[in-house]
């Protein structure tokens, strides 16, 4: 059995070397959560009373703006942030797929660095060690295996990473965006392997500001904004009050056959009650909460 139950969560981030400095004009903010200035040090609110109930099968997309909060929430969801009040409760074991570079080495070789990050991911060597053949040949990387990974371009260093995460299979994937660095013919082969990843996995959340890979893993979402939740419910419908329009209008035709759909008209709307595989639904998710004030 996994599940996610997050209560009332609040993260906060007490800054305590602010510098306070006087500007000839007042800069609006427009991204980031709220500086609280109740308490002596300036307090980021990076999370303000979140609620978020997931159990197997969901794959719930985040969205919102730079600094509404999706990386803090995925950090609390994989226990690397407490919540400051409220509470968080993740039962089955969490892959945190966040930075594509982080846990790897720059001085060891590629081979060794698929093993080290598989052991970061929750692997034991020897599984790796069953798995390397498979990643390397997904990498294409060829003789660059056995050179440091200083030599890398960053397109490389996703290509390593993305062989390794896609590898594994866990019960709750945690994944932030970071794959922009591959080319166009080596993300459509990693697309399909983290289509089947997804469909290993228990639960996915997954933070992107790209709409098509959204559309292609998703199902539900939750909008951020400013440290809250702003609306939480079906895909397609919570992006198009983000975006301000529906985001078939904007995909195009190769993805809506990926999906099943030449005739974007033959998609549900918004509302519809409509599930990705285009079942129909009774309303069960969807949950909206009021609107920040900023
Ligand atoms: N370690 C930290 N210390 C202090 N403040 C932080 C820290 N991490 C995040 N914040 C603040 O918390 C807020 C939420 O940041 P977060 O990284 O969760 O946003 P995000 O939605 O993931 O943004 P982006 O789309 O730009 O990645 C921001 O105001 C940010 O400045």
């Amino acid at each position: 059995m996994v599940s996610i139950d997050v209560r009332n969560a609040y993260v906060d981030f007490p800054i305590f070397d602010a510098k306070t400095r006087s500007m000839k004009k007042r800069v609006l903010g427009k991204v980031g959560g709220k500086i609280g200035s109740d308490s002596k040090v300036p307090i980021i609110e990076a999370l303000q009373d979140v609620n978020l109930q997931l159990s197997d099968g969901d794959r719930l997309a985040l969205v919102g703006h730079n600094g509404a909060g999706k990386s803090t929430l995925l950090r609390l969801l994989s226990g690397i942030y407490e919540p400051t009040r409220g509470s968080a409760k993740v039962t089955g074991k969490v892959a945190p797929v966040f930075d594509l570079g982080v846990g790897m080495d720059p001085e060891t070789s590629g081979f060794e660095n698929i093993i080290v990050r598989g052991l970061f991911l929750g692997k034991s060597r020897r599984e790796m060690e069953k798995r390397l053949d498979d990643i390397a040949e997904f990498t294409e990387l060829g003789d660059y295996l056995a050179m440091p990974l200083r030599t890398y371009s960053t397109g490389m260093r996703v290509r390593l990473a993305l062989g390794v995460v896609t590898s594994i299979d866990p019960e709750i994937l945690i994944l932030d965006e970071g794959l922009g660095a591959v080319d166009a013919s080596f993300m459509n082969k990693a697309r399909d392997r983290l289509k089947d990843l997804v469909k290993r996995s228990g639960i996915l959340v997954f933070a992107s500001h790209s709409d098509e890979l959204l559309l292609e893993l998703c199902d539900q979402a939750m909008w951020m904004d400013e440290g809250r939740v702003r609306q939480h419910g079906r895909l397609r419908e919570v992006l198009t009050s983000y975006k301000g329009k529906d985001p078939f209008q904007n995909v195009s035709r190769e993805v809506l056959e990926r999906l099943g759909q030449a005739n974007p008209d033959d998609l549900a709307k918004p509302g519809d009650g409509v599930t990705r595989d285009g079942q129909a639904t009774g309303d069960t998710s969807a949950a909206t909460a009021p609107a920040s004030g900023g």
